[in-house]
């Protein structure tokens, strides 16, 4: 004969149930709505990360939405230019592309951090098929220039997306598959550029009508206050998250934004300008944050919406 602690267990059941309640309307709400999840490279910190990320887009697709997984690979970049002996310049959060540098870049983010992101997810069923925007030109760039104090700065084979054709996108998701996205895109020369991938699910978001885009890094969202210094320059123990922003709000203070977050601001006011309806930061480095930020009323990072 088997016996439990009757109350308890009763207690930890009810929990879970108001949980999986709360979900409800967010369920019903997102059935069959898009949803473009940005995975940073510096989100992908450990392996168990990177397993419940894999974890949470398998539960979307479960739960009836369409996530679309594009994703990063900023510090692997750096690392594997690095061992070829060459320097990783950035310049306003962009990484300074020469041809050389582009062939790491491409093998990277497509040949290891898309591979190894497609495997995680794989685990669950025969989801995941990962692609580069170059194939069926499903992001077309030109190049894009830096802007430094007011001016144009060549900064190499960086590219801005200048066209989306959702075609081969969207058959996988009618297909039931989770598109795993890298952001390389075909140029309109013939070549490729390196396309700064919050920028890339930006574009992507945009193209297939998303409902939101999540971007998922290794801040808990836009800090009011950049770079931190408290009293003799130490950093503060407590910095201020802002939770919502509009677009006009973000607007204002897109020009004060620096490092990785100016792409970051920039690719969420550009995602909610072309008519996604919320674009969200969240702090990767929080088991399960995209569950969290679909599923519950918690609202947890930074918010843009349109006004
Ligand atoms: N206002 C700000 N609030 C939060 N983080 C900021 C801010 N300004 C700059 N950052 C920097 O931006 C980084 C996130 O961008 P990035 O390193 O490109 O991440 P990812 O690889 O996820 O795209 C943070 O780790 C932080 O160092
Ligand atoms: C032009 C540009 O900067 N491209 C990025 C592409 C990868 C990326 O954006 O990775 P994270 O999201 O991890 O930062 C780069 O070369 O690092």
């Amino acid at each position: 004969m088997k016996t439990t602690a009757g109350g308890t267990r009763s207690h930890e059941a009810m929990a879970k149930a108001h949980v999986l309640t709360q979900a409800l309307p967010w369920l019903s709400r997102f059935h069959g709505a898009t949803v473009v999840v940005k995975f940073g490279g510096n989100a992908m910190i450990d392996e168990e990360l990177k397993a419940a990320f894999a974890q949470d887009v398998v539960f979307l697709r479960y739960a009836g939405l369409r996530p679309v997984v594009v994703h990063g690979g900023g510090p692997q970049i750096s690392r594997e230019l690095a061992k070829a002996g060459l320097e990783s310049t950035f310049t306003a959060g962009l990484r300074v592309t020469t041809p050389e540098a582009m062939e790491v870049v491409r093998m990277v983010l497509t040949g290891q951090v898309q591979r190894e992101i497609v495997g995680l997810i794989n685990a669950h069923g025969s989801f995941a098929v990962g692609i580069s925007g170059e194939d069926g030109n499903s992001l077309l760039a030109n190049r894009r220039l830096a802007e430094v104090d007011g001016e144009q700065v060549d900064i190499g084979r960086v590219g801005d997306v200048t066209a989306v054709d959702a075609t081969l996108i969207n058959a996988l998701l009618d297909d039931g598959r989770v598109p795993v996205v890298s952001s390389v895109a075909r140029a309109e020369d013939g070549g490729v550029y390196n396309v700064n991938a919050d920028t890339a699910a930006a574009a992507l978001a945009v193209g297939l009508r998303a409902e939101k885009l999540v971007v998922l890094t290794d801040v808990e969202g836009l800090y009011a206050d950049w770079p931190p210094q408290g009293l003799n320059g130490q950093p503060q123990a407590q910095l201020e998250v802002i939770s919502q922003l509009s677009a006009e709000e973000l607007e204002r203070v897109l020009p004060s934004l620096s490092s990785g977050m100016a792409p970051k601001m920039e690719a969420c006011l550009r995602a909610v300008r072309g008519g996604v309806k919320a674009a969200h930061v969240l702090d990767g480095r929080v088991q399960h944050a995209l569950l969290l930020e679909v599923f519950t009323d918690e609202g947890i990072g930074t918010m843009v919406v349109s006004s």
